[in-house]
């Protein structure tokens, strides 16, 4: 592939990302973001707009103590208002007293917002963005102009969203970003008037500052780039206002993957996956597992056919490696599992044809019942276990009361009989609901004989009725995630009756446990006595 010129890389997810409905950064987060996309190699990062609330002032005030490392961070505003000089512009004030080197200046492009919107003529919004450019350029300042709804001005009357970027590449802007701001524009639209603009301003550096509206901004943000467009503003993860913006994990590496476009070092492109999981968890909103490229799913293969094949070439079912973006490959087992799945989720060739036959056969009757193993692969690993082998813990009995007194919170009990090896252990607990109750009554009765328990925690516990028509009678699934500090893993239980649903899914978790670190033990013993028996022989 030949290598194309490279593209400058504009973040804006503290800026336009925290535009989307449910975001709200505090200070810190900003900063954290910040210093992470500069770790990433963004070339800008847009930190917000310090004229529009305390926030943002507060954020550019504590980068100025300690500055990005590689990237040029952006203070953001509009023009100066109409009829009001630059000089006595607050916002524009404010701007400056970011302490930015960079800019962001945006502008009106499209006469119907000029007139409408602004309430001011065209003349005087042309005014108004060439003195604002040339106010910050007078100042030391980089200026990069974004040219709001660009392309429906364009559309509208091409001479005057023409004039307006003229405007700003006269007084100076460094860079002039074409915003096709509502998200309505196709991606045949954007490469022809993308183009139509190189023609009408020769030597402007031009970028690209799309929304999603129309489920075409990594697209329209590609086509642009194809035209002539040498910097992409974008959100990590698409967050933005509506539907979002150009999503830069999409954006960049299709760019640099398949357009052969150096936007970051291709070790930096190796943390994009995890970049994008940093950011959700900032924006406190759940991961996009769908996501392309950096999405939990976008390198999990489900169905049989494809899983035979994968293991034949991955080519044939990944459009690009998943460690280029710092992913991985996931398999899943389900219904719709072949022998491939098996062989891929167990490795290599440890079940002969005929105990893969009889597991994929358990495993589909399981599903039909309501199981589902895609979430609990811990589970379906003890599908697998010896059924003559000893079980660390087997349940004899178990009774959960609850008891609600008065206005009192209700309370429940738990007593719990389990049989370990040739003792029986009779416990009761107290929990806040049924659930906990046995957790706690469980643990208490193998603690002593299996101490590591004491570490592994429950992270989640899901119910979903399976048969909506049967009301409370229905059969419902439970999944429980677990974790011991270091490994995470989840089970399932299905039964119609929610308590015994949970003890299926606790108990599968306790003891998947208990085998693994029985045979990580029985693995470190091999290794100690190969180790021996090495030194011995030498
Ligand atoms: C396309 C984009 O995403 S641009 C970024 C948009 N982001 C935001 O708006 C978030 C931050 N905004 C804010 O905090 C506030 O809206 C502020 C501080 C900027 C302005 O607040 P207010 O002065 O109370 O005005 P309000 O928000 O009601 O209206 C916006 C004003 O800006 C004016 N305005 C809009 N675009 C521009 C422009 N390019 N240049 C100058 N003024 C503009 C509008 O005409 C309106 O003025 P008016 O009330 O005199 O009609
Ligand atoms: C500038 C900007 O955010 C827009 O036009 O969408």
């Amino acid at each position: 592939m030949r290598v194309q010129p490279s593209v400058v890389l504009y973040d804006t997810t503290l800026r336009d990302g925290s535009q989307r409905a449910g975001i709200s950064f505090t200070v810190a987060d900003k900063v954290r973001i910040a210093r992470r996309l500069d770790e990433f190699g963004m070339h800008y990062v847009e930190g917000g707009w310090p004229g529009s609330n305390p926030k943002d002032a507060e954020f550019f005030r504590l980068m100025q103590d300690e500055p990005l490392r590689r990237a040029r961070l952006v203070a953001f505003s509009s023009t100066r208002r109409p009829g009001v000089r630059c000089e006595d512009d607050i916002i524009l004030r404010q701007l400056l007293d970011a302490g930015t080197q960079a800019t962001c200046i945006v502008g009106k492009s499209w006469d119907f917002h000029v007139t409408g919107a602004l309430g001011t003529t065209l003349e005087e919004n042309l005014a108004m963005i060439g003195e604002t450019v040339a106010f910050l350029r007078a100042r030391g300042r980089e200026v990069i102009y974004d040219a709001e709804h660009f392309f429906d001005g364009f559309k509208a009357n091409p001479e005057y969203a023409l004039a307006t970027l003229r405007a700003a590449a006269d007084a100076g802007a460094d860079w002039v970003v074409l915003c096709d701001t509502n998200g309505g524009t196709l991606p045949h639209e954007v490469e022809d008037i993308v183009a139509m603009v190189r023609e009408a301003l020769p030597g402007v550096r031009l970028g690209i500052h799309t929304h999603d509206d129309s489920g075409v901004a990594v697209a329209n943000t590609l086509a642009a780039v194809r035209a002539g467009c040498t910097m992409v503003q974008g959100t990590v993860n698409g967050y933005g206002e509506r539907c979002g913006n150009a999503n830069l994990c999409a954006v960049i590496p299709n760019l640099q993957l398949k357009l052969g476009y150096a936007c970051v070092e291709p070790e930096a492109l190796k943390g994009l996956t995890a970049l994008a999981g940093f950011v959700s968890e900032a924006a406190n909103l759940p991961p996009w597992d769908a996501q392309p490229y950096v999405g939990r799913n976008a390198f999990t293969h489900k169905a049989g056919i494809h899983v035979s094949a994968l293991l034949k070439s991955t080519a044939m079912y990944e459009h690009v490696p998943p460690e280029s973006v710092g992913n991985e490959r996931r398999v899943l087992v389900s219904e719709l599992s072949g022998r491939s799945n098996l062989q891929y989720a167990f490795g290599g060739d440890s079940l002969d044809p005929e105990q893969s036959k009889a597991l994929l056969d358990r495993i589909k009757a399981l599903e039909h019942e309501g199981y589902q193993f895609e979430g609990a692969e811990a589970s379906l690993e003890l599908l697998l276990r010896d059924e003559g082998q000893p079980r660390p813990f087997e349940l004899e009995s178990f009774r959960v009361i609850i008891e609600r007194r008065g206005g009192e919170v209700p309370r429940a009990e738990a007593s719990i009989k389990v049989r370990v090896g040739d003792r029986t252990v009779h416990t009761a607990a107290e929990g806040n609901g049924p659930v906990n109750a046995l957790d706690v009554a469980l643990r208490k009765a193998l603690s002593e004989i299996y101490p590591s328990l004491s570490r592994v925690r429950l992270t989640d516990y899901k119910v979903r009725v399976l048969e909506g028509s049967e009301g409370t009678g229905a059969r419902v699934r439970v999944l429980v995630e677990s974790t011991d500090g270091s490994r995470r893993w989840g089970t399932v239980g299905v039964s119609t009756n929610v308590i015994e649903a949970s003890w299926q899914a606790l108990a599968d978790s306790l003891e998947w446990h208990l085998l693994r670190e029985a045979r990580d033990t029985a693995r470190g013993a091999t290794a100690t006595a190969g180790d021996a028996s090495r030194a011995a022989a030498g």
